[in-house]
């Protein structure tokens, strides 16, 4: 008998797209699948402004192939000079749904992110006033502190003291990779969320190093030790209103990924159903599936749930492209290393 699993069409709550020629390769992979996704920021230069915003909006919808319906929903990159003024009327034109905070220096295209949080006072109190989520990549940038460490470091060192001292200040912690990151969302109110990628849920640090250097498995947070992967499963897989899908699908083209400095990023997007319905039927939560990638998301962001279905069906393992053309060349498909058997009916 062919087994058979139908959700709600699903939302990816963080998403890079990027512009020109990769956006318009990438875009149909997410829109395929998705209804809706949270549009990160960080292009070059990133999208600070509502006026950029409203931009890139544009160019995001004259990129979507006919007959494809897909909602962007747009972020606005955190600067030291971001004026409350201009985050608050791209939130209240309905334009702009989070804020995007990258710690100056921790990841791609982070150069323009904060170095000195006072200086984000302002935004962040009228953001907290305003209910607009602000959306953290959760890493200390100190170099002092290893890599492994660097998400667990910045929860007691950065983001903890903000929340405390911006009540009511609405957060997704992104990607989470650490039991530490589960155990902290746990222990807050519905005022926080966090958002798990699929890749995490598949690979640990061994997958990147073990039997030669794979650069196709290297993202920050860089992958953490199995307990990690493990408590991340059981997160995603719990039903938990505040764990919800977010992919951090990040296409780079594979010369700058196989690459003596390789760019950090996992391109998930054509994949990311199958895979997910994979781990949900391992750790036998098929059911909560729908709960993670299409309802809890969208009941954080305060979004009706999206009203079409998606139908995953089981059979031979599906070949998925390895990679696709972008334009700035080819992007290599995240290979989970093992054979996938659901595939999203057409
Ligand atoms: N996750 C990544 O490894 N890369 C992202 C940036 C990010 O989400 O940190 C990218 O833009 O390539
Ligand atoms: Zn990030
Ligand atoms: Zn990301």
């Amino acid at each position: 008998m062919t087994q058979t699993l139908t959700l709600r069409r699903p939302d990816d709550m963080h998403l890079h797209l990027r512009d020109g020629a990769m956006l318009a390769a990438v875009l149909p992979e997410t829109a395929r699948h998705f209804a809706r996704a949270i549009i990160m920021p960080n292009l070059v230069p990133p999208v600070v402004t509502g006026a950029q915003a409203a931009a890139y909006r544009d160019r995001i919808l004259a990129a979507l192939p006919d007959g494809m319906s897909f909602e962007p929903l747009m972020t606005l990159y955190l600067t030291e000079a971001t004026d409350p003024a201009d985050v608050a009327a791209a939130h209240a034109s309905g334009l702009v749904k989070a804020v995007k905070l990258y710690p100056a220096g921790a990841t791609t295209n982070s150069q323009s992110g904060v170095r000195d949080f006072d200086k984000v006072r302002g935004v962040l109190e009228k953001m907290a006033e305003i209910g607009l989520p602000l959306c953290v990549h959760g890493e200390v940038t100190d170099p002092s502190v290893d890599i492994f460490d660097r998400e667990a470091v910045f929860i007691d060192r950065v983001l903890d003291p903000v929340r405390r001292a911006t009540p009511g200040l609405r957060v997704v912690m992104e990607h989470i990779t650490t039991k530490d990151g589960v155990d902290y969302a746990r222990a807050q109110g519905t005022d926080l969320g966090a958002t798990i990628t699929t890749h995490h849920l598949i690979i640990n640090r061994s997958h990147i190093l073990a039997g030669g250097i794979k650069p196709h498995y290297y993202c920050l947070p860089v992958a953490k030790r199995e307990l990690h992967r493990l408590a991340l499963r059981e997160a995603a897989t719990s039903g938990e209103a505040r764990f919800f899908l977010g992919t951090d699908s990040a296409p780079h083209p594979d010369h700058l990924k196989e690459h003596a400095c390789g760019c950090a990023g996992c391109f998930t997007a054509t994949n990311t159903m199958s895979l997910l319905a994979h781990v949900f039927e391992e750790e036998g939560a098929l059911q909560r599936l729908e709960v993670f990638a299409s309802l809890n998301g969208a009941a954080f962001y305060q979004l009706p749930p999206n009203e079409g279905t998606l139908t995953l069906v089981k059979g031979d393992a599906v070949d998925f492209p390895a990679k696709i053309e972008s334009g700035a060349g080819p992007v290599t498909v995240f290979d989970p290393g093992f054979p996938v058997h659901w595939k999203v009916q057409d």
